[in-house]
């Protein structure tokens, strides 16, 4: 496995056939009910050592990250550290998932003699399926919840991330924890995905990655539950009485931390025709200051994932442009880094106003109503996130109501965390929540227990 720029080999890692991606299915399984039945103190406890470890191995963990996915140190430090404080705050929820106690005469006609105990028990063997973006923390946040609830994980990382999966598996495996309890899969999705998520031994699958995958194992898997984080195209709306200044802050470090490449990036921008111009203008002088080089330098915008993916952002920049688009910054490319690019004047009939660049490439499209600005958030097929600038919140609620999205957010950049808050993609943008006790949730099921007394 090489860095994100080819020119480090960061370690080894074998692609494993499907006869051993079954052979650790069926480990996963034979374990699962004595860790179900494991005192949930102790689990909790697990993962707690989990969190230490990992922020003991901060450093190892932070300069894999940074070089197999091309994130600054700073970055990567924060993604360990968030994993940690992630990972204690499920272990804490997840020992007060408590169930609940119903008598029956509290439905008209039902008995006081009836008494139900609602537990919640796990589902299974929960397959984890992770993107390369966080590849730690977007792991933890599904593979904590699992053990905590008494599931047994089978984990497949994203190809590039796989060496920090790796990394963050063995400082679980370092705990207590039975090992056959956690299973680490290697190998490509295109080669071992089918077989893993069609797999019989699987009771659940959690993935978080590109719509088209998330769509297509939402198609293969059968009678059981699927949690699905997708693609977005998250708007920026921003009103004429908005705080300009607070508003190209927040959509310029929305826009382009990680080049782009987060799922819940402002990924275009919806502003009313009068404070257009003074928008675009603002955001230019601050889009200017980033800084564009290696991850290694902490520049702000450093290479993309790999040439595929610089290559579809060109494509969407140039077709914009043949189209009519104008460049306010950028369009630029040195390899796989392609500079922060501002395009002014993008319309309906132009790609870049739909399509997910996940790369530092920011439409502006200038309407006359907020009609309007609702009409074309909605009219995508994605509905992760939306940001709406106002000063006015009376109307942000308004308008937020009518957007087709899972989270709408005041006077700031769309953004996941804090990780405790429920995280949900509506449309095409993902099925389900997560969000630690939303995770939970979604990693059992209700087992009633009726005392006739
Ligand atoms: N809504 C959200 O929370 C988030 C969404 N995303 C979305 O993820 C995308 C970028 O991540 P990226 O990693 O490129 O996404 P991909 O969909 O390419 O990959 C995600 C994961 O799925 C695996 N995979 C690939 N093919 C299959 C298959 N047929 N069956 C099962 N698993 C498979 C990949 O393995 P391999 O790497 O081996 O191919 C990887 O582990 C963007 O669209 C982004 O918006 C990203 C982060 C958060
Ligand atoms: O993977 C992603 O892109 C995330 O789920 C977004 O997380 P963030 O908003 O914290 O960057």
């Amino acid at each position: 496995m090489y860095s994100v720029t080819g020119e480090t080999e960061l370690g080894k890692v074998s692609l494993m056939s499907q006869d051993e991606v079954n052979q650790a299915i069926q480990k996963a399984d034979s374990i699962q009910k004595h860790w179900k039945n494991y005192n949930l103190h102790d689990r909790a406890k697990i993962l707690h050592d989990w969190a230490d470890r990992l922020v003991e191995k901060q450093e190892d963990l932070a300069f894999m990250i940074s070089h197999e996915v091309g994130k600054g140190i700073a970055a990567a430090r924060k993604e360990v550290v968030r994993t940690a404080d992630l990972i204690r705050y499920t272990a804490e929820e997840g020992v007060r998932a408590q169930g609940d106690i119903m008598r029956g005469d509290s439905f008209k006609g039902g008995s006081s003699s009836k008494l139900a105990m609602v537990e919640q028990e796990p589902l299974g063997v929960v397959l984890a399926i992770s993107p390369f973006n966080y590849p730690v923390n977007l792991a933890a946040s599904k593979i904590a919840p699992a053990l905590v609830t008494g599931n047994t994980v089978v984990f497949k990382p994203a190809s590039q991330g796989t060496l920090s999966g790796k990394l963050m598996i063995e400082a679980l495996l370092e705990t207590n924890i039975p090992k056959e309890v956690i299973q680490f899969i290697t190998g490509k999705g295109s080669e071992i995905g089918d077989f893993l998520v069609t797999h019989p031994k699987i009771n659940m699958v959690t993935f978080t990655g590109s719509t088209k995958t998330g769509q297509a194992i939402a198609e293969k898997t059968r009678m059981i539950p699927v949690v699905l984080e997708l693609g977005g195209k998250d708007p920026a709306l921003v009103l004429k009485d908005a705080d300009l200044d607070l508003a190209v802050k927040q959509i310029v470090s929305g826009a382009f931390s990680y080049s782009g490449q987060r799922c819940t990036a402002i990924k275009r921008v919806l502003v009313q025709n009068e404070i257009a111009e003074d928008l675009v203008q603002k955001l230019k002088v601050e889009i200017e200051k980033l800084t564009v080089g290696s991850y290694k330098e902490e520049a702000d915008i450093s290479p993309l994932i790999n040439e595929q993916a610089a290559d579809y952002v060109e494509e969407l920049i140039q077709e914009a442009v043949e189209k009519g688009a104008r460049v306010a910054v950028g369009n630029k490319r040195k390899e796989n880094i392609i500079h922060p690019t501002l395009l002014d004047f993008v319309n309906e009939d132009m790609r870049v106003a739909w399509e997910e660049p996940f790369g530092p490439v920011l439409p502006i499209i200038r309407v006359q109503t907020e009609k309007e600005m609702i009409k074309l958030a909605n009219l995508s097929e994605y509905g992760l996130q939306a940001s709406i600038f106002t000063k006015d919140v009376q109307k942000a609620i308004e308008l937020g109501a009518e957007l087709e999205v899972g989270s709408v957010q005041l006077n700031a950049k769309t953004e996941r965390g804090p990780d405790h808050f429920p995280f949900i993609g509506a449309k095409s943008s993902g099925l389900g929540s997560q969000g630690v006790r939303r995770s939970i949730e979604s990693m059992t099921r209700d087992k009633l227990f009726v005392l006739n007394l």
